[in-house]
This record gives structure tokens, sequence and C-alpha cells, in this order.
């Protein structure tokens, strides 16, 4: 039978209205891209904690234009995903590209913005964005597939983002349940990943027209949800990993044309080493000249992924939608209210073995202790506000648990705040770094008798955090959580 269906291959339409911008862009998709890596500014300074890597491990950095805290480092020998660093949420190792949309939002004037991540998983930028913010706004990370949400608690859980909460929910009705909630959406919407070149885990394949058009009609909704759940004045950010026009300024032109005077797109081009505008013309279609302000990384000019990003500001409300939405169920979980004596003991504890101030960190967080299933865990203030009505799965951080022989701080607490102990750190012989990364034992092992029993922060030779230690009789304990091996 003959396919009614025309396909449209990656680029086609490209190929066929102009040919020799495709021949660049077809050169540059057959070049392996250079790897790069976000550095963790909660936890580091980007560009010295870059040096000290660069030269522990022979890396050739250069910075990522329009992302303070990114880097390329080549193809190096020893790859980023192998060190300690990586394990412990130092860095994120992700394409250039992706490190554009959370750099558009301003905080200059939000030091506590409530932000939203409407299609979050794996958590790339949600992380980002929790650097943005100093991780002293709040962001809800929602994820509409239920079987995406582990991947991005682990990368939330590994970078030490405490002031966010993670919901599963379809994007395209949180705008009706939240509407005017938040100061700043972050939509980087699933899209047709026709910008991506083709690897182990992305293989090349041909879509269809058919599948371009579902794609924008599901991609147009949900940035007319990003544009409800926002305040008026707030910031939107749209991407996709896409370069198929119907998904990017195709999607932009039909809101613009559905709202006239709700939203406006700013001019992002000066963000960019040089300036990379949307179309206006497409085969047959002419855009509005406004989504030129738009940015559209061809990976021949940039030396990225192809991409798009584009930048809105809510001027006003957009007239009601059509109907309620229905709330799917979701489970959440039971937490207890806070022990106020709990705090205090704690902030003690910590305060006298690692001379680490919780209550302060707490405070410039604005963050609460509470109990949930049993383990402590760090917790914003901001919660309620968040997502009273937003059925959240998960939230904070674990700070750890009480045990008959003292008190126990989580892996992701010591990988977060164990830099600034100023006591209760133990630094490894260099001879025993090996089998310490291997997730052993260190036996026969002499140290300092006040320690014993406690959880130590453990360092290399380098300075280096190693995470958790518990201090045996002659024996370190190697408390790295079994999933870093
Ligand atoms: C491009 S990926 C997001 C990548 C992520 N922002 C990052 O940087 O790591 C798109 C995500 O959208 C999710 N998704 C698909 N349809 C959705 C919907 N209707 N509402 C919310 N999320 C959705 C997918 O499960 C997928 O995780």
């Amino acid at each position: 039978m003959a396919k009614t269906t025309p396909e449209l291959y990656t680029f086609d339409w490209l190929a066929r209205s102009q040919p020799e911008l495709y021949a660049r862009v077809q050169a540059a998709q057959d070049q392996a891209l250079d790897l790069s890596l976000r550095v963790n500014t909660l936890k580091s300074d980007a560009q010295p904690a870059m040096e000290k890597w660069a030269e522990l491990y022979g890396w050739q950095s250069q910075g990522v234009p329009y992302c303070p805290s990114g880097f390329w480092i080549g193809q190096p020998e020893i790859t980023p995903s192998s060190t300690i660093e990586h394990r412990l949420g130092y860095y994120y190792i992700q394409e250039a590209a992706s490190m554009l949309p959370p750099e558009l939002f301003n905080f200059s004037d939000l030091p506590h913005p409530l932000i939203l991540d409407m299609a979050a998983s794996p958590g790339g930028k949600t992380i980002h964005l929790a650097d943005r913010s100093g991780d002293k706004g709040f962001i809800v990370a929602n994820d509409a597939s239920r079987g995406r949400l582990s991947a991005l608690r682990i990368v939330l859980q590994t970078w030490g983002v405490i002031n966010q909460a993670v919901t599963c929910l379809p994007g395209e009705q949180i705008g009706a349940l939240a509407p005017g909630r938040f100061d700043a959406v972050l939509l980087d919407a699933p899209c047709s990943m026709q910008g991506l070149r083709a690897s182990e885990s992305h293989k090349a394949r041909s879509i269809t027209l058919t599948e371009v058009e579902a794609l924008a009609e599901r991609q147009t909704r949900l940035l007319e949800s990003a544009l409800r759940a926002v305040k008026v004045g707030g910031q939107v950010v749209y991407s996709t990993c896409t370069l198929t026009p119907q998904e990017d300024e195709g999607v932009l032109a039909a809101l613009l044309k559905q709202f006239p005077g709700c939203f406006h797109i700013v001019d992002i081009q000066q963000r960019l080493p040089q300036p990379a505008p949307g179309l206006t013309q497409f085969m047959d279609k002419n855009f509005p000249a406004e989504v030129a302000h738009a940015a559209r990384l061809w990976p021949h000019i940039f030396g990225t992924a192809g991409f798009f990003a584009a930048k809105l500001v809510k001027d006003n409300s957009l007239p009601d939608p059509p109907a309620e939405p229905y709330l799917r169920a979701g489970k959440t979980p039971q937490v207890k209210v806070p022990l106020p004596v709990e705090t205090q003991g704690i902030t003690n504890y910590l305060s006298d073995l690692y001379g680490f101030d919780l209550g302060a960190q707490m405070q410039a967080q604005s963050l609460k202790i509470v109990e949930v299933n049993g383990q402590l865990s760090l917790l914003g203030e901001r919660l309620d506000a968040a997502c009273a009505d937003l059925p959240w799965q998960s939230s904070g951080m674990a700070l750890g648990k009480a045990l008959p022989e003292g008190w126990q701080p989580s892996h992701e607490f010591v990988s977060r705040f164990g830099d600034c102990f100023t006591s209760g750190v133990l630094t490894l012989e260099d001879k025993y770094l090996p089998a310490w990364l291997r997730g052993e034992d260190i036996r026969g092992y002499a140290t300092d008798a006040s320690l014993r029993g406690s959880v130590v922060a453990l360092r290399d030779t380098h300075g280096r955090n190693l995470g958790r230690a518990k201090l045996l009789d002659g024996r370190l304990k190697n408390l790295l959580p079994t999933r870093l091996f």
C-alpha cells in the first residue's frame, strides 16, 4: 500500500530550501562533539575548581561563552565520568547547548525565586537552576513520566539541592492548577530531537510530518500552560534540542497569534558570541518578526548540538482555559511536623563535631528540619507555598539519622557541605585512595582516638571530598553509597 504520510528526514526541509547551509550543518553533525561539563556552584567556585581539575586530570578547558560555570574539555584521556568529583556531584557532564536555557533567566532582583521546571527529568537543567538561584529559591521539578522520576531524584540528590520538590503531572495541567504562581518557568520540551548527533543512546531516525505536527501541538499546549503558571512580569524559557522549525519558531508564532498582548519574546542575541536569530520564514510560511529574538544554535556555528531557545516575559494574564484540569492521583509522602527540640540538638551536634553552622545555613536558605518516613530531612520553608495543591512525590535533602552510638549525617549532606567542615575531618593517605574509590574499607588505619566511633568527612591529600567514613577500631569503614560503584 502506498504511504499517505510524506517522510520528513532530519533537515530535509533545509536540504530543499537552503542546500549550502544544509551541507555545512551535515559536515558539522559528522564530527564528534567536544565533551563539556558544568561545575556545581553550590559546592565550589567554577573557575578555581576547573583549574584544579585541569591540572589534576590533564584537561584542556575552554569556557562556554554564555555559561560561566560551563567548560569544554575536548576528548581527554581521563574521562570526566570516571572521577570522584563526578560521583559526588561536583560537576555534571552536559552538552554545551543545554547550558543556555537556565542562563537566560534573570534572578538579580529575585533573591528567592519560585521556579517551575515543567519537563525536568533527568534534571540537568533543574540543577543548573538551583545553582543560578543559589538554592535559595524553590524549584518544582515536574515530569509527566513516572518512570523517569528516579533519574531526576538521583541527579537532585547527587547535586545536593535542598529547595526542591518533585511532582509527576502532565505539564499541560499545571497552568490551570497553579495559575500565576511562579516567578520563572522553564519548559525544556519533549521534541523530535533532530538537533542531536547520533550516538549509542540516541540512534538517528527519520521523523514524519505527522509526528512533527503532533509534537508541535503538544509543545504549544505545554508552553501555554507555562505562560499560565508564571506571574504577570515573570519569565518563561522555552527550549528544544531540535532544529525542526514547526517545533521551535512555529510554537512561538502559534501562541503569539492565540494570545496577543499576553507576552513578548525577549531578544537574547546579545547573550551569544554571535547572533543566531530564529527563522522568520520557513518553506511557504512567514513567522512574526518577533520570533527572530529567539536563538537557534546551528551546530556548524556554535560547535554544539543543534538547539533552540527563547525567553518570554508575561505581560498580561491569559484568558481562562476552557475546562477544569483533572488531577492524576499521586502518592504524597507523609511529612511529620518538625520537632523543635531536634533542630537545636542536631545543630549543636554538627557544630561540635564538624565546626559547621547548620543553623546559619538553614536561615540563609529558609530551611527546616523534618522527619520524613523515619529519616531526618532538610526541607524548604516554601514547599507549602509552592506545592500546597500540587501532589509532590519527594522534597528536600536527607540530613541523617540518629543511631544508638551517635548521630550520622547523610552522604548527601557531607558531599554538599563537607568542604566547609573545620573539624571531624580526616585526610586519607594516597596509598589507600584506589581501594577507597573501589568502595572498600581500609583496615589497619591508625588515627586520633578522639574521633573513634564517629562519622568523619574524608578528604584526600589534594583536599578533595571523599564522602563519609566511620572510624572503627583499626578500620575505616567506607560509607560511600553502593550506587556510586
Ligand atoms: C527534553 S526532556 C527534558 C530534559 C531535562 N530538562 C534535562 O535538561 O535534563 C523532556 C522531558 O519531558 C517529559 N515529558 C513528556 N511529556 C510531558 C508532559 N506532557 N508534561 C511534562 N513532561 C513531559 C519527558 O518525560 C522528558 O523527561
